[in-house]
Order: structure tokens, then C-alpha cells, then sequence
């Protein structure tokens, strides 16, 4: 089981067909979104815990549960195969991120809520040395991650080999690339963003078709790991809503 903490990601949880054991609410949170959250949990015959607020506090592991927290089914990580079928039955070019080893929780959570947004068709992140969906992604996406479906490959690289097997163009991010929104970037994409401390390993880079760079005048080398994909998710957006 998972912790689903926050009112908007109980919420999406509650509007999805996960399964909810049960939701604990705190006895000290009455007003707004809350009511709205007992009445929807109430119409699926979802069992309502209401608990003090000191108690949701040591069961909280997102440390951000805005007074309710939902005991739910485990995520359901997507395969390979699985997210390549999701742009086939909505007849749409493949539109994927792939995440060199994120490892902030913040960074992972932000990065579901725009893929969601920019409407991708997934996100491939690795098994190891990477942010996986814990209690705080889901927080930090608002939601999203009810939505997103996300596949977690033993091998980056594999996993991209696969995807250009399928048609798909990967495009990293790096410092050292031509200026993103002067690329096409419509067609099958596979978007690769890199690691906070260390940016798209070698072999990775490798194996991407171009690299593209979001252009920067300041004093700080490089931006977030998730601001920079949201730049670039939203160029892909952009150019694929001109293109339809
Ligand atoms: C914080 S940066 C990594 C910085 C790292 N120290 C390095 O040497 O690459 C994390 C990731 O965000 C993306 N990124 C950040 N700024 C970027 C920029 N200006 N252009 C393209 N990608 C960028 C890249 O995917 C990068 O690997």
C-alpha cells in the first residue's frame, strides 16, 4: 500500500479506479476542499478515519498532508512495451520522457505535472539511483501521477535503443546543443533530461539523435533539472499543436 497525503492528489486518487483502503482526516481540517474529498469518498463507500492532527503528522512521510491522507493500492509501474501501445491507441506520434537518474523527489513530482500538462504519453526512469513514486512525488505532482504512466527499465540505454527501434527520436539536453526551440521537435520524441549533480551520462548522450540546449545569459550554468524539461516539454507542445 501506498500514502497518497495532500488534498489534490486525494482527490485525483479518488476521481481514478485505484483502490482506496481507507482516508484519514484530520479532526482539526473542516473547511473546503476537505468536505468536498469526505462526501467523494463517502459516495464510493470508502471508509473516512478521522484522526488527530498529531497522529497524521508521525503517519505523514510527504511531511505535507494538508490535513488527509489516503491508504491506497501500490503505484503500477508501466513496461516498455506497455507505454510504447499508449500513442499507438490514440493514434498520436509517441511524446515520452526519459530521466537519466533523477534523484529529487521535487524534481520527479514537478516533471509528472507537466508531462501530464503537455499531455506525454509516459516517463522512463531507471530502477536504480533514481526518484521513484513515493508519498512526496505524488504530492509534488498535485495529482499528476494518477495520470502519468511511468516505467521503470533496468537499463537507460535499452530502453532508448527500443524506443528508436520503434521510431522514436531522442533528443538529450545538455549545455553543448543547438538552441532547443530552433529544432523540430514534432513527430516521435523521446525527450532525455539528466541527473541534478551530473547531467546525461556518456552512453546515454550517445545514444541520443540530437542534442538541444535551452539558452541562458545569467551567471548559473545550467537550470533545474524540471525547469529545464518543462522548457522543453512545452517547445514539443507548442510545435506539435502548430503541426496538427
Ligand atoms: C542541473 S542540470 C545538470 C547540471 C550538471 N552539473 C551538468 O554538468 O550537466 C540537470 C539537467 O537539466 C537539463 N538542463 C539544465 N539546464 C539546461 C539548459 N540550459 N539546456 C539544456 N538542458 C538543461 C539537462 O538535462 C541537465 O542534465
Amino acid at each position: 500500500m501506498i500514502k497518497i497525503e495532500g488534498r489534490n492528489p486525494v482527490i485525483e486518487a479518488l476521481k481514478s479506479d485505484r483502490y482506496i483502503e481507507k482516508i484519514m482526516v484530520s479532526t482539526s481540517a473542516k473547511e473546503g476542499s476537505i468536505n468536498k474529498i469526505v462526501k467523494m469518498a463517502k459516495e464510493k463507500g470508502i471508509v473516512v478515519q478521522y484522526v488527530d492532527k498529531v497522529k497524521l503528522n508521525e503517519i505523514s512521510q510527504s511531511h505535507s498532508h494538508q490535513g488527509v491522507i489516503a491508504i491506497a493500492s501500490d503505484y503500477k509501474y508501466f513496461d516498455i512495451d506497455e507505454l510504447l501501445q499508449i500513442p499507438k491507441e490514440k493514434n498520436e506520434d509517441p511524446f515520452f520522457i526519459i530521466l537519466d537518474e533523477i534523484t529529487d523527489p521535487h524534481n520527479l513530482g514537478s516533471i509528472i505535472r507537466t508531462a501530464d500538462a503537455v499531455g506525454a504519453h509516459g516517463i522512463i526512469i531507471p530502477k536504480r539511483r533514481s526518484a521513484t513514486i513515493t508519498p512526496t512525488v505524488i504530492k509534488s505532482s498535485a495529482g499528476a501521477a494518477e495520470y502519468v504512466p511511468i516505467c521503470k527499465v533496468t537499463n537507460i540505454v535499452n530502453a532508448i535503443k527500443k524506443l528508436k527501434e520503434n521510431g522514436v527520436w531522442i533528443v538529450g539536453t545538455d549545455m553543448d546543443g543547438d538552441i532547443h526551440y530552433e529544432k523540430d521537435l514534432t513527430g516521435a520524441v523521446g525527450l532525455v533530461i539528466g541527473s541534478e549533480g551530473f547531467g546525461i551520462s556518456r552512453l546515454v548522450k550517445e545514444n541520443c539523435d540530437f542534442i538541444v540546449k535551452i539558452p541562458m545569459v545569467g551567471n548559473v550554468s545550467s537550470l533545474n533539472a524540471s525547469v529545464a524539461c518543462s522548457i522543453v516539454l512545452y517547445e514539443i507542445f507548442r510545435q506539435r499543436e502548430k503541426s496538427r
